[in-house]
């Protein structure tokens, strides 16, 4: 390994919180807590290497680091005394491209009114349908770029992306050209939802939406990831009373399986209507919020490893019944964690997100961590290079400005302070001091 060039070195730091060291995708149950941690002697710190390709090359003590690569040329060295290293964070479910913000809505419901009762009094997505079918595609990417960089300031390395604010082939497809833009342009990594069933357009029926989801939309973007005009990974439904049952989300996510994409969709979030058990049996990767959902469906997600993503900015805004995180948690299904961004629930911050998950949902810090980072990249099935800070992974980093990490979590708000350094691929793409 000598007189190699590599891209980073971070040493001296107080902890380097692994998450993972075996290279395990998902940590269930009791070992949802068992983090694995590399701690500093009293006499050195611990440093982490990355390679000329930005892929982490080892963790460790400094001076067993130094020994594994005496000649080592690095482009860059950061000091981390006093701080601790923990991997970049994944937010697991974001609708970050839309314009017109719903700020009026928020005192709607301030003053009392639900969610569905803005939905239906033709508010919510649909409000923001209109305005997103009117901008274009450089407006929405305009609009997009800094909120990017907001969730980037905050931790977030790689974020899931939905569309879902066109409702239209032409609307749809131009949300899934802009996050492609997005990908080119910003620092922060994307995994695609296609989202075309997020709500019924106005003069249509669910039955009438569901039919234009399958026979025009999922054939439009089959074709246009054909044509490499975007890339898709998944496919979601808002399958909810007055949205689109049971059945009709079974047959949209089925067309999605179809053309090769996986299953991430929200389910059980204001009524129990047995979605998770549906979404089990088509072995979905992951569904979203599960506020209401039931015992024989979290026992249906623990034997499919469906991932759960937990979203506590939806659950505290609109005054829900928080998902029942500790029985997924028991009961062995993996639990992860993402901002919801969207019109309704303004957050862009997932250190914010995981100090709700700690008060409202009683996950513990470890586990918040876990979900945050290896369950949540494991959401988009990008745990075997994300997610952990292992050996042969991407070097996505935060350095945490204090001893221990868990400062992130305890300062609530407090993500300007505690993030001192984003690292994506092993380059600093964020510091406190830029
Ligand atoms: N529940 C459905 N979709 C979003 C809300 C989208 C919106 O209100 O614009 C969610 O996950 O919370
Ligand atoms: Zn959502």
């Amino acid at each position: 390994m000598s007189g190699c060039k590599m891209r980073l070195l971070v040493r001296g730091a107080a902890q380097v919180v692994q998450v993972a060291c075996n290279g395990e995708k998902t940590k269930l149950r009791e070992d949802m807590k068992d983090l694995a941690i590399v701690m500093a002697s009293s006499k050195e710190g611990v440093s982490l290497a990355v390679d000329e390709h930005g892929k982490i090359a080892a963790v460790g003590l400094d001076s067993e680091v130094a020994r594994q690569f005496p000649d080592a040329q690095w482009q860059r060295v950061v000091e981390a005394k006093g701080c601790s290293l923990i991997p970049g964070l994944v937010d697991g479910h974001t609708h970050p491209v839309w314009s017109g913000d719903r700020v009026h809505e928020f005192s709607m419901k301030l003053a009392g009114a639900s969610y569905m009762e803005v939905h239906a009094a033709g508010g919510g997505i649909n409000f923001t349908v209109t305005h997103t079918r009117n901008s274009s595609e450089s407006e929405l990417l305009e609009l997009l770029l800094p909120r990017l960089n907001r969730m980037l300031r905050s931790g977030t390395t790689l974020v899931e992306c939905k569309s879902g604010y066109g409702l239209d082939v032409d609307t749809e497809l131009k949300m899934l050209r802009v996050l492609e833009k997005a990908k080119q342009a910003s620092n922060i990594e994307i995994s695609t939802t296609f989202c075309g069933a997020h709500s019924v357009p106005k003069g249509f029926t669910a039955e009438e939406a569901t039919v234009n989801v399958v026979k025009e939309q999922i054939p439009a973007v089959k074709a246009a990831i054909e044509n490499k005009e975007i890339s898709v990974d998944s496919i979601d439904v808002f399958c909810e009373k007055g949205v689109f049952d049971v059945e009709q989300s079974r047959r949209i996510l089925e067309a999605g399986r179809q053309i090769g994409l996986m299953i991430n969709f929200h389910a059980d979030e204001l009524n129990p209507l047995q979605g998770a058990e549906m979404g089990a049996s088509l072995k979905s990767e992951a569904m979203s919020h599960l506020e209401e959902v039931s015992p024989g469906g979290i026992a249906a997600m623990a034997s499919s490893e469906t991932v759960a993503v937990l979203l506590p900015t939806t659950a505290y805004i609109l005054r829900l019944p928080c998902p029942p995180a500790r029985d997924m948690i028991d009961a062995g299904v993996p639990v992860a964690l993402g901002t919801d961004f969207n019109p309704n629930a303004f957050c862009l911050s997932m250190p914010l997100v995981m100090h709700l998950a700690c008060v409202l949902f009683r996950m513990s810090l470890n586990e918040a961590l876990c979900a945050a980072t290896l369950h949540s990249a494991h959401s988009v099935r990008r745990a075997h290079t994300h997610g952990s800070l292992e050996t042969g992974k991407n070097a996505d980093i935060i350095i945490v400005n204090a001893p221990r990490w868990e400062h992130l979590v305890y300062q609530f708000g407090g993500a300007d302070e505690t993030v001192a350094y984003v690292i994506k691929n092993g380059h600093v793409v964020h510091s406190k001091q830029s």
